[in-house]
């Protein structure tokens, strides 16, 4: 219990130290993101490979292009993701300066599933990274070699105290999710589903859950609409990412939006 305190301590620590928020700091961390996966592609590719077997154009494409496309994506979209959005002015805001800004909501946790256990990390991460906030990553321990990699890896080219990784099975999971998280994005069966939102509501912690829920994926209405931020409106940052498998969005990532 105390290690998984003193984990999501620090990363909240250095939250809270306002490194994260800056947009060029952001983009730094993605770009460091990209060099890691462009220089350990043979790695990544062998630990998938150890994993699954998976190997050849599926293997590449999934796992390593539709993470750099998503970093791509991201640094050249996220100055307008994160500029303030101007506001119409009425009769009691017309002398101020109205607008909606973007906040990072603190700790956000990233479980991922054995299926795709490269990418089902990493695209969270990096809409987390930038939208400003600290992740602790919990990679799946059924492609353990994976787990391992992204475990080794992350620290090398990423802040080591906002972006921490987690590795092992049910009990470390478990010992996770009796901490406070400020957002959970959730990939893996319903059963376990069930388990990670009942946990995070201890903490009215809202989840972004990426499974085969009986429902489609959540918009951004909807998570937005569960989402609670005291005193300021809860706006959905465009951190979505579509399931190019199912044709669905299944990851959204929310951050604060105050308006002024
Ligand atoms: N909608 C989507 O986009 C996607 C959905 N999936 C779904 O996920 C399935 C794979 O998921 P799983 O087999 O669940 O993957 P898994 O066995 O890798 O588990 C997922 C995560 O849940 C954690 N976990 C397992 N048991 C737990 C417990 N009792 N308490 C707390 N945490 C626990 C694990 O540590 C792991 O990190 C796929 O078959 C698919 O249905 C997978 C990929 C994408
Ligand atoms: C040039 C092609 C780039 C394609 C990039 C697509 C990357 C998306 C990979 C995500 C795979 C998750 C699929 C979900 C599976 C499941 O529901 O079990």
């Amino acid at each position: 219990m105390e290690k998984m305190q003193q984990i999501v301590g620090r990363a909240r620590a250095a939250f809270r130290s306002g490194r994260s928020r800056p947009l060029e700091f952001r983009i730094q961390q993605l770009k460091a993101l990209e060099r890691m996966v462009q220089e350990k592609e043979k790695e990544i590719l062998a630990a998938l490979k150890a994993d699954l077997n998976k190997c050849g154009p599926s293997a590449y494409s999934h796992e390593i292009l539709g993470v750099l496309g998503e970093l791509a994506l991201t640094m050249e979209k996220l100055p307008s993701w994160a500029a303030p959005q101007p506001v119409k002015k009425n009769l009691l805001t017309m002398r101020d300066e109205a607008y909606i800004g973007y906040e990072p909501l603190g700790v956000v946790l990233v479980i991922g599933a054995w299926n795709y256990p490269f990418v089902l990390v990493m695209q969270p991460l990096i809409g987390a990274i930038a939208a400003g906030n600290a992740v602790v990553v919990k990679p799946s321990e059924v492609s353990e070699n994976t787990a391992r990699l992204v475990a080794e890896l992350l620290p090398q080219y990423l802040d080591k105290d906002l972006y921490a990784v987690v590795t092992g099975g049910v009990p470390e999971t478990t010992e996770l999710l009796t901490q406070r998280f400020d957002h959970i994005l959730y990939t893996g069966n319903t059963a376990v589903g069930k388990i990670v939102m009942a946990a995070a509501a201890k903490h009215l912690t809202p989840v972004t859950p990426a499974a085969h829920f009986p429902a489609p994926g959540p918009s951004a209405d909807t998570a937005a609409a569960a989402n609670s931020c005291s005193g300021s409106t809860a706006s959905a940052a465009a951190f979505q990412y579509t399931d190019t498998a199912e044709q669905q969005p299944i990851w959204t990532l929310l951050t604060c939006g105050t308006s002024a």
